[in-house]
């Protein structure tokens, strides 16, 4: 009987503990089978947007972070910082020729490397855009940036050659970068005498807008004028639309329409609609106004297109809307950034003055034609692009518009592609002491920086290169000229390099310098 009882007890110890593993198998196999699977999904190079791509049978494998669960990499790439993280995680993962990773369910590729930017930029298979809601919303679709790379792209790229950035339009326009100029000058010398310190951010976009506008919708602004008001008006929008580009949203990055937590589609729409009426009302007024022949500005140039090229009044409104939008900040952000290294390196100062006086000399005003014989001070504006590139990462990515191998590794299409200008220009393998400003580099060594040679592209290359660099370069090189040749420039304060990353890449904390009047100034 003791022998029996004894028996069904471990007969009853032995089934207890079986079901009590089978039960905690059983709970455990629930929660592991998708743990498993979701770990599976995100827990490979690149992320969960690459999960079905990584397991490609041969060939070189993706390097890349596996970031957040669901986010990716977005909260990283929304920082100010970006370019930089992104460096810094492709250099440690040792991915700087080809890093992939997620945001949200968007596959991504960036390259940190000479070769494999090429590859992006140079052929045909990284041609159109992946597009944002706020651009499209903005109606960038329509205009050059955003327009995916068919006909309708090739006609407005063709008409801008043409009739906004040859060089004899770009010639022709020196007598209004020199009057923006002599406005700018005046109005850096009051605030100077009126506040002993020059805020030069302001100036510098107040003078780059009102030179786009007179060159896009030929506007002579005269104070207190209602093209002085369409100045004013144009400044708000390029400034909100700036702000709403630049802000990541999440609806971007997840096939989910209702993601807009910050109210951008709301705002993006209203915008769009204030553009439609002031640009829309000044192609009207020059429309009913006739005779297009006289202007020198790309509205006239627009409207006399013959019929088989013309533009619908939307797509014109779209184009130049946009010519005003990328015209002012680059400019103005690029110029900031040489300022700021022109009082930070006294010497460098000095050099590039005594070059304006040596071939300019001090009885007039410096003009475009002897911009040739600057070889230092363009030097200076090579170095500044190479140590704060305005894009970055190029302002706009790339898309990949069909499946397409970069450096050997399998890219499906639809995957967003991205240079890393910054970390390139940076690169010590690449170049000597990159931390170092050194114009002197560029006197040593003629590096092209039209898209070239992709150690130094801060205009991007191939097909989709920046339209505007020749026309953006002669309003850089004209002006800091005259901004030097006039002034002795210094700090009013630290000079903080600081940078934020919004559209292009700003100071973060703007210059403020004093100035000397020398040369015909002093006078
Ligand atoms: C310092 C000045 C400038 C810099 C650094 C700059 C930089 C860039 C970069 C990096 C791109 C992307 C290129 C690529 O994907 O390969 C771009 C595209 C573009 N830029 Fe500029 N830009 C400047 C001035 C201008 C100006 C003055 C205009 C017009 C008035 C302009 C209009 C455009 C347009 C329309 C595109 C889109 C081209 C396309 O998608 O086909 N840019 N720019």
């Amino acid at each position: 009987m003791k022998l029996f009882m004894l028996a069904n007890l471990s007969i009853l110890v032995f089934w207890f503990g079986a079901t009590t593993i089978l039960h905690q198998t059983v709970f455990s196999t629930a929660l592991t089978l998708p743990l498993f699977f979701f770990l599976n999904y995100w827990l490979v190079p690149g992320g969960f947007a690459w999960s079905n791509y990584q397991n490609s049978p041969k060939g070189p494998k993706l390097r890349g972070p596996v970031g957040w669960p669901v986010l990716g990499f977005l909260p990283h790439q929304m920082g100010s910082l970006a370019h930089q993280k992104l460096s810094t995680m492709a250099t440690s993962l040792k991915a700087t020729r080809l890093m992939a990773f997620s945001l949200g369910t968007t596959r991504v590729i960036i390259s940190s490397h000479p070769d494999t930017a090429r590859e992006i930029l140079g052929g045909s298979s990284f041609s159109d855009r992946p597009i944002k809601q706020s651009a499209k919303l903005l109606m960038f679709e329509r205009a050059i940036g955003f327009a995916p790379s068919g006909t309708y792209w090739r006609h407005l790229r063709r008409i801008a050659a043409v009739h906004m950035f040859s060089p004899r339009r770009i010639g022709g326009l020196e007598a209004l970068r020199q009057k923006v100029a002599n406005e700018m000058i005046v109005e850096i010398w009051d605030e100077m005498k009126e506040n002993r310190v020059v805020g030069l951010k302001e100036i510098l976009q107040k003078g780059s807008l009102s030179n786009i506008i007179e060159s896009v919708f030929g506007l002579e602004e005269k104070e207190g004028s209602s093209t002085s008001n369409l100045t004013l008006m144009l400044h708000d929008m390029v400034k909100q639309g700036y702000e709403l580009i630049s802000r990541s949203n999440l609806e971007d990055y997840f096939p989910l329409r209702f993601l807009d937590f910050y109210g951008v589609k709301r705002k993006c729409h209203k915008l769009a609609a204030e553009v439609s009426c002031v640009v829309g009302q000044i192609v009207r007024e020059r429309k009913r106004a006739g005779d297009f022949s006289a202007g020198n500005d790309f509205l006239s140039a627009l409207l006399a297109l013959p019929q088989e090229d013309k533009l619908t009044d939307t797509d014109m409104v779209a184009v130049l809307w946009e010519m005003v939008f990328r015209g002012t900040d680059t400019v103005a952000i690029l110029l900031e950034w040489i300022m700021a290294r022109i009082v930070l390196h006294p010497d460098i100062q000095a050099k590039a003055q005594q070059e304006l006086d040596t071939h300019v000399g001090n009885n007039r005003l410096v003009q475009d034609s002897d911009l040739p014989n600057l070889p230092y001070l363009q030097a200076i504006v090579k170095e500044v692009l190479r140590m704060h590139p305005p894009g970055p990462l190029l302002s706009w990515a790339r898309l990949a518009v069909h499946d397409v191998h970069v450096d050997k590794v399998f890219i499906p299409a639809g995957t967003t592609a991205m240079v890393n200008m910054w970390a390139i220009t940076h690169d010590p393998s690449i170049w000597k002491d990159p931390s170092e400003f050194r114009p002197e580099r560029f006197i040593e060594e003629d590096v092209s920086i039209m898209g070239s040679d992709l150690r130094l592209a801060p205009f991007g290359s191939g097909r989709r290169v920046c339209p505007g660099k020749a026309l953006g370069l002669a309003t850089v090189h004209l002006w800091l000229a005259r901004l030097l040749h006039q002034f002795k420039w210094i700090p009013a304060e630290a000079v903080d390099l600081s940078e934020c990353l919004r559209l292009s890449l700003e100071m973060k904390k703007p210059l403020a310098c004093r100035v000397v009047p020398r040369g015909m100034m002093s006078q």
